[in-house]
């Protein structure tokens, strides 16, 4: 059996398919720049006589939809899928759940009206997330849509964490609250930290740090999330690519009432015009790690706020775990930039957390491994994270877990 993952993007659209006898991944590919003049459709995928074959190629993909469709149709030109029958699942990433959703969810129409009544939550994420439910729904009736929740891993924070300091009805009537995201790579990344510390990881105290394009710290207690940085929606908390992450609110106040903004073009600001791409112009941290070193300041200050605040959530979650076994560094900029993993640790040596720069700098080495020192008490580990994955395997058990509940 196979299960596809679709993992849909403010602006990309990410699919892996999996045997699920040994999780294989027997296609990949991404559609990037949806929506822009040029799109760009990268595929991977195992022929007939196990030859990996390649292929990429630019077009305009106007829309989510349209990209979607562009990887059945491709999946089914290159024969990767042939008859329906042997798709298990197909799983999605949602973004946001709200506190409805505990575990993987198999989609119907009360799903769907469920997601779509918290979109207003992510509304970066959510639209996609559900455009490619309903394609697949469609075109594949006969095969269980499953969804995924970011917010999932997140439902076991105490109240302490997950309430904000404001008038209680706003939470009684209003849900409001800090939800927390990118749960599913939280959890396999503290899963796979536990197996390189050698113990259950219900033993686990671990702080995992998610940088990506959009980017969120997690305290982790005996293998459940007690904190996280990301709040009632994906724009609280580090700075990342295009949003703000934390910041004043009486900055909003401030913008609408002296400087004449909307809403709308505020809600724009924060979450399309800041982070990175606000600080110096451009939001790719590889560029970024470029121009500083030909000595551009923006770029110089965009990693240096950027460490900043990681540091800062760093020393905030140690405080609230009490004891930390390791700090897991994943996501684009966390499995590849030693500049932002050397800053952010810069200086915590008392804390027990000490990197070795020879082990930080990764070379060639891409893959799971530790770059603190071995005195450092604290063991801080790059794990490459694995979204897909997670979500495929956690698919596969929704649906095969109906089926026995059903025989
Ligand atoms: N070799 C690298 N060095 C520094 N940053 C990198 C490198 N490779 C990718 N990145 C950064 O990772 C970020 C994208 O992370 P990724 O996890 O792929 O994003 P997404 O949230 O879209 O899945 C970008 O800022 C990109 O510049
Ligand atoms: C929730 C979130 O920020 O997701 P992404 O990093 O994919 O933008
Ligand atoms: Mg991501």
């Amino acid at each position: 059996m196979k299960v596809l993952v679709l993992n849909s993007g403010s602006s990309s659209i990410k699919y892996q398919l999996f045997e699920t006898h040994d999780w294989a991944v027997r296609a990949h590919g991404a559609v990037a720049r949806i929506g822009e003049a040029l799109s760009e459709f990268k595929e991977s995928w195992v022929d007939a006589d196990g030859t990996r074959q390649t292929q990429h190629v630019e077009r305009a993909i106007p829309s989510h939809r349209a990209g979607i469709d562009h990887i059945i149709a491709s999946l089914r030109t290159n024969r990767v899928i042939g008859d329906i029958s042997e798709l298990a699942a197909i799983g999605h990433r949602v973004v946001h759940g709200g506190e409805h959703f505990k575990s993987p969810t198999i989609v119907d129409e009360a799903v769907v009206a469920a997601i779509r009544a918290v979109t207003p939550l992510a509304p970066l994420h959510n639209p996609a997330n559900l455009e490619g439910i309903e394609v697949t729904r469609r075109l594949f009736p006969q095969v269980p849509s499953v969804a995924v929740f970011d917010t999932a891993f997140h439902q076991t924070m105490p109240r302490t964490a997950y309430r904000y300091a404001l008038p209680e009805w706003l939470y009684l009537e209003h849900r409001i609250r800090r939800y927390g995201f990118h749960g599913t790579s939280h959890h396999y990344v503290a899963k796979r930290a536990a197996a390189m510390l050698g113990k259950p990881l219900e033993d686990c105290h671990l702080i995992t740090l998610h940088l990506g394009n959009g980017a969120s710290a997690t305290a982790i207690r005996d293998g459940n999330s007690v904190d996280t940085s990301m709040g009632l929606t994906p724009l609280e908390g580090l700075v990342m690519g295009t949003r703000s992450g934390d910041l004043d609110p009486a900055i909003l106040f401030y913008l609408a009432k002296n400087l004449g903004l909307e809403m709308t073009a505020i809600e724009d600001l924060l979450n399309r015009q800041s982070g990175l791409l606000g600080i110096c112009g451009v939001n790719d941290m590889r560029e970024i790690d470029r121009m500083a070193e030909d000595g551009d300041d923006r770029a110089e200050l965009a990693i240096g706020i950027t460490a900043h605040r990681i540091k800062k959530y760093i020393g905030a979650y140690y405080a609230e775990l009490g004891r930390l076994d390791a700090i897991v560094f994943t996501g684009g900029i966390g499995e590849n930039s030693m500049e932002i993993r050397c800053r952010a640790c810069e200086g915590l040596e008392t804390l027990g957390i000490k990197i070795d720069d020879r082990s930080n700098f990764c070379g060639e080495h891409r893959g799971e491994r530790c770059i603190s020192t071995p005195e450092s008490q604290v063991r801080v580990l790059v794990i490459p994270t694995n979204e897909e994955l997670e979500i495929a395997q956690q698919a596969f058990d929704a649906t095969v877990g109906v089926a026995r509940a059903t025989q």
